[in-house]
């Protein structure tokens, strides 16, 4: 049997973590949490040709593939903008796209993760 090794978290996997659990906590109906289908939206695939949500940027960290905050956050402001690409401005999902890239942009802001950049290597 393959052992599988247990994977040492970096401190910057940590970091990720912490951000990404806050910005969860501002998507309380979990408009954000998973891809979304052409089923909920349609055209959706046609119109959004690089998709993102907040389980595919989980993945992505323990998957390691984040080699900073600033990469990231690329893939939230993705995520948020191809909400307010897909929807009008006048729906709910235009609207909570709107306010979580602001907030999760906040919870980004050196003063909320700077305390941990002094033990990065
Ligand atoms: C993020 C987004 O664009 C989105 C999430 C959803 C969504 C996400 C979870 C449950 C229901 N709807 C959605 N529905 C229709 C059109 C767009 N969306």
């Amino acid at each position: 049997c393959v052992i599988r090794k247990i994977q040492e978290r970096t401190v910057l996997q940590k970091m990720l973590e912490h951000v990404l659990k806050n910005i969860e906590k501002k998507d309380p109906q979990q408009f954000f949490a998973w891809p979304v289908t052409d089923n909920i939206a349609p055209g959706y695939s046609a119109i959004i040709t690089n998709p993102m949500d907040l389980s595919t940027m989980r993945q992505k960290i323990d998957d390691n593939e984040y080699k900073d905050l600033q990469d990231f956050m690329e893939d939230f402001k993705l995520m948020c903008t191809n909400a307010m690409k897909y929807n009008h401005a006048d729906t709910i999902y235009y609207k909570a796209s709107k306010k979580l890239l602001h907030a999760g942009l906040k919870l980004a802001l050196p003063e909320k993760v700077g305390w941990i950049l002094q033990f990065m290597p």
